[in-house]
């Protein structure tokens, strides 16, 4: 089998799906993209198909380090998201060449059924409670929402207060029957984190995502040492080199690769075993479309320290687009009291609806994320 050609379409919200189709007549999709830098990707996922067109897309490990390694210069969001949709795409179409999962191709089942979170609140955390219930209603359980406005690098007590008082306010409401996770999405800096783990602590959130921004990955360790909140982050590393210097300092208690950012299947699965050696949670990162989701189930089905997967229904991004719209098989993607079972279908288990794909890619978004601005006009982490 040879792969023939690669095409991309960017679709709303403000992903990208990839179609790689081969002389067999069989096609792998992938989703291959880094939000707010689609066109980018796009651009990176075109020049790397100079090494994969002709190829057998059998050769996956070797198709991966000549992607990798073939062009000196590697790593970061841009290349290792190309390299991750592609990934994806190849897997595809080794398990449908194949007529088995993608999971059956890497030893099988682990687990039955894999535990799902969903969103609440906004970019500006609000109606959290609200937000809970109405999910609640869903069979939801489990939660992540921002843990904070816009915060300043020294910010007041004011500031700390209005966070500690949203998520008491939730303890209060649901008590012990819901869990959640605050992503401090990196807006929050080392001095701030200390304070804010401190006066969380009593509330006990599942885990503090991003406490800090990945530059400053360095404070996870003297931040872990200070609280019994576990700390989660990934979704800004991309590659097992990445993750291997923060797994070595230490406090990192669940890793969040994701799979359309850190080089794909072929890799999340080595930095999932590598996290297992260091006692580490998976927590796979996935605010995108079907084909990301897809992809990371299949790495959750075979991971053993897999213990929750992130799912972009209903999430405060997806304007314009919403993560079923883009499939056939809707049902597979069932979540039944927060749970999901496995794709049975062959490849990733995913039937992308390429006509749908294709009217929406003609009308496709450039979505960026907002540029947030202290009150003195500085620029603020959004
Ligand atoms: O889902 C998460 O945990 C996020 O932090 C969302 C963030 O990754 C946005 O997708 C960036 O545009
Ligand atoms: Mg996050």
């Amino acid at each position: 089998m040879k792969i023939t050609g690669l095409t991309t379409y960017r679709v709303p919200p403000r992903w990208m799906f990839l179609k790689i189709e081969t002389d067999a007549g069989i096609t792998g999709w992938g989703e291959p993209v880094v939000e707010g830098r689609a066109r980018t990707v796009e651009t990176a996922v075109h020049e790397l198909s100079e090494y994969l067109v002709g190829r057998d897309p059998a050769h996956i490990n070797d198709l991966w380090h000549t992607m990798y390694r073939g062009g000196f210069y590697r790593g970061g969001p841009i290349l290792m998201s190309a390299i991750a949709g592609i990934d994806q795409a190849l897997w595809d179409i080794k398990g449908k060449a194949l007529g088995v999962p993608v999971y059956e191709l890497l030893g099988g089942l682990v687990r039955e059924r894999m535990k799902t979170y969903s969103w609440v609140g906004g970019d500006r955390p609000h109606d959290v409670v609200d937000g809970i219930a109405a999910r609640r209603e869903a069979g939801f359980d489990t939660f992540k929402m921002n843990g904070t406005d816009d915060l300043g690098m020294i910010d007041s007590a004011r500031k700390i207060a209005e966070t500690v008082k949203r998520v008491a306010h939730i303890r209060e409401t649901f008590g012990d029957a819901i869990e959640f996770g605050l992503d401090f999405h990196g807006r929050v800096s080392t001095p701030m984190a200390k304070v804010l783990l401190r006066e969380l602590e009593p509330l006990r959130p599942l885990f503090v995502e991003e406490p800090v921004l990945p530059e400053h990955a360095d404070a996870y360790r003297r931040l872990a040492d200070q609280t019994s909140i576990p700390i989660a982050a990934g979704e800004r590393m991309f590659s097992r080199f990445d993750f291997r210097r923060v797994f070595e300092q230490g406090g990192l208690a669940i890793a969040q690769p994701d799979l359309s950012h850190a080089g794909g299947i072929t890799e999340c699965v080595r930095i999932a075993a590598m996290a297992e050696a260091y006692d580490i949670a998976l927590a796979p990162h996935c605010p995108l479309g079907p084909v990301a989701l897809a992809a990371c189930l299949q790495v959750d089905f075979v991971a053993h320290n897999a213990v929750l997967q992130e799912q972009s229904m209903g999430i405060h991004y997806n304007r314009g687009g919403e993560v079923l719209d883009y499939v056939v098989n809707r049902a597979d993607f069932a979540i039944v009291d927060g749970w999901i079972k496995p794709l049975p279908k062959p490849g990733l288990g995913v039937e992308i609806d390429e006509a749908r794909v294709i009217a929406a890619s003609r009308d496709a978004p450039d979505w960026r994320n907002p540029v947030w601005r202290h009150p003195d006009g500085s620029i603020a982490e959004w």
